[in-house]
């Protein structure tokens, strides 16, 4: 373990859950942190905090009826990737789950601006630190994922 992973292990780890929303025509979901909030401005993939007790799946499903109004059935998430962020004060661990089906359309409940954006358009968000690897990492993991026509 070099310096900097051990310096960083002082750090709270926070769980906190993203998907991939992803229509039939390509697209995937970002949605545009609302001012007042931390990272204010930057386009990230919807989900959120895992609450105390509660399992990483069932978080993400609160979360994107709670930001998007969608209702997600647990048999249509699947895992994607994963991140492991350092950031100054937590050290963040974000699974991300691939979604392609789910009951009605994704609202901006929160106040939120929401884009429907191609994968390979990515880099023209500014998006959280943590998202930077994924911006280029995603394309790789759709094509694949899809290529299994499942
Ligand atoms: N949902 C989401 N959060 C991300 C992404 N990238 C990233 O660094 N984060 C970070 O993960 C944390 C998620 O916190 P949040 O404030 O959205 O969680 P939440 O919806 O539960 O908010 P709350 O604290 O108001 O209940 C933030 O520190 C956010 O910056 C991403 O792509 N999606």
């Amino acid at each position: 373990m070099n310096k900097d992973l051990k310096e960083d292990s002082s750090h709270q780890i926070l769980l906190v859950t993203a998907c991939v929303l992803l229509k039939r025509d390509g697209t995937v979901l970002i949605a545009k942190r609302p001012e007042g909030r931390p990272l204010a401005g930057l386009w990230e993939f919807p989900g959120g905090k895992v609450d105390a007790g509660e399992v990483p799946e069932a978080a993400l499903l609160r979360e994107l009826e709670e930001e998007l109004g969608i209702r997600v059935a647990e048999q249509d998430i699947e895992p994607l990737t994963f991140v492991s962020h350092a950031y100054e004060t937590f050290h963040l661990l974000m699974p991300v789950y691939l979604c392609r089906r789910w009951e009605g359309e994704a609202q901006a409940l929160e106040g939120q601006d929401l884009a429907w954006v191609w994968p390979e358009t990515l880099s023209d968000y500014a998006m959280p630190p943590a998202d930077e690897p994924l911006k280029t990492r995603l394309r790789g993991l759709l094509d694949r994922s899809l290529g299994q026509g499942t």
